[in-house]
């Protein structure tokens, strides 16, 4: 059974004391869910945000690490830095970091082995962009992306798997894939992977579908068979609307 998962992916907002605030109150407002839920703040905020969720059931999770165990690598943080706080699950291949910071495929395939050999969870992103959609090669941007980032993995490593399809088109836009493309998207995703790795694999992978999910459309998009839940960008800085689009799960 494949879990449910809704992750707020914060990027480069909240300091520390507005990490704590905002955690305490999705701590306060959280009422019983069948979500995992995560929550991904700057790395300076990691320990902080998991003191503050001591005793709260939301993960903190990292959005991105370095391939390397360790090294003149100035600015990046291993796997190794992640786990000594306790943090296990890495967010690696957001387009922001493909785009902006020239992470190819190779270096994404390099960082999701590194992960993996940590016994680490990898949230996996991917996603056309806008010229591919309108040239209706979006399926095979995709297919590529996760073939060049994930399909020569072993059996076994894909239980530590979660994917998340972000069309890049539709971040911090505030356009969004109507449900019906992300179901479709999302089959096609389960497709490619019972033939490339099994159906048993692709049954269980939770496939999460990002951009601009808010609280008024998360119902209806995550109602699709396929979609197993959200990762949201905007809409996770504010409590109330982190917890309605959890709730609609
Ligand atoms: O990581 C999250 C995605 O980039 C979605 O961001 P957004 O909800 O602001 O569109």
């Amino acid at each position: 059974m494949r879990s449910k998962i809704v992750a707020g992916n914060w990027k480069m907002n909240k300091n520390l004391a507005e990490t704590e605030a905002l955690l305490n109150q999705l701590s306060a407002k959280m009422t019983d869910t069948k979500a995992e839920v995560m929550v991904a703040p700057t790395y300076v905020n990691l320990t902080a945000a998991k003191n503050a969720l001591k005793s709260s059931s939301i993960q903190v999770i990292a959005q991105n690490m370095h391939f390397a165990e360790s090294g003149a690598y100035t600015g990046e943080i291993s796997a190794d830095m992640l786990l000594g706080i306790g943090v296990d699950t890495v967010i690696i291949g957001h387009s922001e970091r493909r785009a902006y910071f020239g992470e190819t495929d190779e270096i994404l395939a390099k960082k999701v082995k590194a992960a993996l050999a940590k016994n680490m969870r990898v949230m996996f992103c991917f996603g056309e962009e806008l010229a591919d959609r309108k040239s209706d090669n979006h399926f095979a941007v995709v297919e590529s992306q996760l073939k060049n980032g994930l399909l020569n993995l072993e059996t076994s490593d894909w239980s530590k798997i979660v994917l998340a399809y972000e069309p890049v088109w539709a971040i911090g836009t505030g356009e969004t894939a109507s449900p019906e493309q992300a179901q479709e998207m999302h089959a096609f995703i389960r497709k490619t992977i019972t033939n490339a790795v099994n159906a048993d694999v692709a049954n269980n992978v939770s496939i999460l579908y990002g951009g601009s999910v808010k609280p008024n459309n998360a119902e209806e998009i995550f109602s699709k068979p396929d979609v197993d839940g959200g990762l949201i960008g905007g809409a996770a800085l504010v409590a109330d609307d982190f917890i309605t689009i959890i709730n609609a799960i």
